[in-house]
C-alpha cells in the first residue's frame, strides 16, 4: 500500500499500521529463514555436502559470490517461496481443468499409454514423445495464469511507450491476463482452453522453444524459476495423469459436481481455481505397485542423504 500510494509512504509507523505490520512481519520473516537455513547448513557440513534441497545448493556458489548467511537465507526463501506458490496453484488448477475438459484428460491419457506404456512410470527421457502433456501446461498457464498481473515495477528513467509518457518512478503493473489474450498473438479461440493450438497437424508441438504464454512475465526481471517450473509441472501432470483417472464427485441424483470457471478466488495477485472435490481411481492394476516402489526409492535415497 505504501509503494502504490506514495503520499502515505511519509507517514511514519507509528501513525501507519501497514508499516507496523510490515516490520513485524519482516522480523517474523528474517528470524525463521536465518534459523532455517543455519539448520540446513549445518546439516550439510556433517554430511560432507551431499545434502539436497535449496539451501544445500545454494551454499557453493554463496561463498563464491561472498553472501552472508543473512543473504543467503533470504536467496533461498525467495526461491522456495516464488517457486512454491505458483507452482503449487498451476498443479492445483490441473486437477480442475482435468474434471472441466474430461476429452482432453483421455487425449493425454491415451498419447501416455502409447509413449510410456503401463510397467513404469514417465520420466524427463519421455518429455519430447510427449507434445500433448506439453500442449495441455502451456495452455494452462495462457488461460489461467496464476499471477495475472505479474509482480509490479518501477521506472528508473522517464520512457515513452508507444507514444505514451512514462515518467521516472512510475509503478508498472504488466497485465499478464490480457497479453495472454492477444487477438494478434493466437488464434480466434482466445476463450477457449483449447491445447491443440499448440500443436501441428501430426501432433508435434509447433514450435517447442517458444514458451506460447508470457505467464513468467518478460524482460530483464523475467521468473528465473522457469525451466525448473516447466520441468516440475511436466513430470508431476504426466505421472498424476498415467497414474489416475480424475473425475468429479457426484451428487445424490448421481450428477457429476463441475463449480463454474466463474467461482474462480483472488488473493490479491494469485488467481486460484474454484473450490471443488474430484475422486482419483488408479487406471489400471499395476499402477498401486508401481508408485510403492517409486516412492520406496525415493525415501531409500532421502535416508541415506540423512545418514
Ligand atoms: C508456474 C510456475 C511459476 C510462474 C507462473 C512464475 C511466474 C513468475 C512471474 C510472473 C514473475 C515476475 C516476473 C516479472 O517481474 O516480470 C516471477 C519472478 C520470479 N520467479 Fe517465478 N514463477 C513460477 C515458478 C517459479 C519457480 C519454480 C521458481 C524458483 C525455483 C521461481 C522463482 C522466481 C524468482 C526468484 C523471481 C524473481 C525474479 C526477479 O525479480 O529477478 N518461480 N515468476
Amino acid at each position: 500500500m505504501g509503494q502504490v500510494r506514495c503520499v502515505l509512504d511519509w507517514l511514519p509507523p507509528w501513525l501507519a499500521k501497514w508499516k507496523r505490520e510490515a516490520i513485524r512481519d519482516h522480523q517474523r520473516y528474517n528470524s525463521k529463514f536465518e534459523q532455517m537455513f543455519s539448520s540446513a547448513k549445518d546439516a550439510s557440513g556433517r554430511k560432507n555436502n551431499l545434502a539436497s534441497g535449496i539451501c544445500a545448493t545454494v551454499l557453493k556458489p554463496g561463498a563464491r559470490h561472498n553472501l552472508s548467511d543473512h543473504e543467503l537465507a533470504w536467496l533461498a526463501a525467495t526461491l522456495f517461496t516464488a517457486g512454491y506458490e505458483t507452482s503449487s496453484n498451476t498443479l492445483t488448477w490441473s486437477m480442475y481443468f482435468m474434471i472441466l475438459f474430461p476429452e482432453i484428460q483421455a487425449r493425454a491419457q491415451e498419447q501416455l499409454d502409447q509413449v510410456v506404456g503401463k510397467s513404469r512410470l514417465p520420466t524427463f527421457a519421455d518429455a519430447k514423445h510427449l507434445p500433448y502433456i506439453w500442449a495441455i501446461i502451456k495452455e494452462m498457464l495462457r488461460w489461467r495464469p496464476p499471477l495475472p498481473i505479474g509482480i509490479p515495477h518501477a521506472t528508473v528513467a522517464d520512457d515513452y511507450y508507444e507514444g505514451y509518457f512514462i515518467p521516472k518512478n512510475s509503478i508498472v503493473i504488466p497485465n499478464i491476463w490480457s497479453i495472454n489474450r492477444d487477438p494478434e498473438g493466437y488464434d480466434d479461440r482466445i476463450e477457449d482452453f483449447y491445447p491443440e493450438r499448440y500443436l501441428d497437424c501430426d501432433g508435434n508441438l509447433k514450435d517447442a522453444l517458444d514458451e506460447g504464454h508470457f505467464a513468467f512475465g518478460f524482460g530483464h526481471r523475467s521468473c528465473v524459476g522457469r525451466h525448473v517450473a516447466n520441468n516440475t509441472l511436466f513430470v508431476d501432470i504426466a505421472t498424476i495423469l498415467w497414474a489416475m483417472k480424475i473425475e468429479p464427485v457426484k451428487d445424490a441424483h448421481g450428477k457429476s459436481i463441475v463449480p463454474s470457471i466463474d467461482d474462480e478466488r483472488t488473493d490479491g495477485i494469485t488467481l486460484h481455481p474454484p473450490n471443488c472435490q474430484f475422486t482419483c481411481t488408479p487406471r489400471f492394476d499395476e499402477v498401486d505397485m508401481i508408485l510403492q516402489q517409486a516412492r520406496d526409492d525415493i525415501l531409500k535415497s532421502m535416508r541415506y542423504l540423512q545418514e
